[in-house]
């Protein structure tokens, strides 16, 4: 349970990591999570956009869900390469990862495009994870706040409830480098993210999970899902094997 008593989810996000092989490593996490484990966490996984239907039908019945990491905001058309959050409802994904910040980064994507993706997958039916987070240069410059606030501001939908809408806080300077904040930065962003959520929903936004990200393991997983306001983990590279996953979800045996 976290400090706010929200159920934590932990999701991994593969990135362009995964191929039909790794599969196995989905059915070593189904096997690992354990009912006693799965009634304290829920588990998602976000594979690469080719892997969602397959991965979708070998979680069917078990407690283990499914994710995409990033949609177009239109429903269909004319956009070649891109996909859309209705089509990853049709592969049987719970939730669509927007706004994260190596889309924000290699493709431009601002605020008010995330805010559209997001949009669109609620049109879709499925939760929205809306990653936001500072580089290291704003930390250094003391912007973190008004950075992490103007992003929430843009990107997060208008009418969210806790039932479709995360939030994942990802420092950019922690992700993949091994390093992370204090206990004491991730509960200030967190705690700030949460009065910015109740401004903007009301009683929904304290329900509404605030996840943390950014080179979560399993040697740190309990330390940081113990700080107040953190509802659980989007972790990237730790979540290709099925044991450093399990060893995450471990912090809420
Ligand atoms: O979406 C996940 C994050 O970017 C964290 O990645 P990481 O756990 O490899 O640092």
């Amino acid at each position: 349970m976290t400090t706010t008593g929200i159920k934590p989810l932990v999701a991994g996000n593969w990135k362009m990591n995964g191929l039909k092989a790794s599969a196995g490593e989905l059915a070593a996490l189904i096997d690992g999570f354990d009912a006693a484990l799965a009634e304290k966490a829920d588990a998602m996984v976000c594979p690469p956009a080719l892997l969602v239907t397959a991965f979708a039908e070998k979680t069917a019945g078990t407690p283990v869900t499914v994710g995409g990491q990033d949609c177009h905001a239109a429903e269909k058309g004319a956009h070649t390469g891109d996909l859309a959050a209705e089509m990853f409802a049709d592969a049987g994904a719970a939730a669509v990862i927007v706004g994260h910040s190596e889309r924000r980064t290699d493709h431009g994507e601002t605020d008010a495009v995330v805010k559209d993706k997001a949009l669109a997958v609620h049109r879709a039916g499925l939760v929205a994870i809306v990653c936001v987070g500072e580089t290291k240069d704003e930390r250094e410059a003391g912007k973190t706040l008004d950075v992490v606030g103007t992003q929430v501001a843009g990107s997060l939908p208008e009418g969210a409830t806790a039932a479709d809408l995360i939030v994942a806080y990802e420092p950019v300077w922690a992700i993949g480098t091994g390093l992370t904040p204090t206990a004491d930065d991730v509960a200030e962003v967190h705690a700030f993210i949460r009065e910015k959520l109740v401004a903007m929903y009301g009683d929904e936004g304290g329900k509404v999970r605030i996840l943390y990200g950014g080179s979560v393991k399993p040697s740190n997983a309990s330390e940081l899902m113990a700080v107040a306001n953190v509802d659980g983990a989007l972790v990237g590279g730790a979540s290709l094997k099925a044991a450093d996953f399990l060893g995450i979800l471990a912090a809420y045996k």
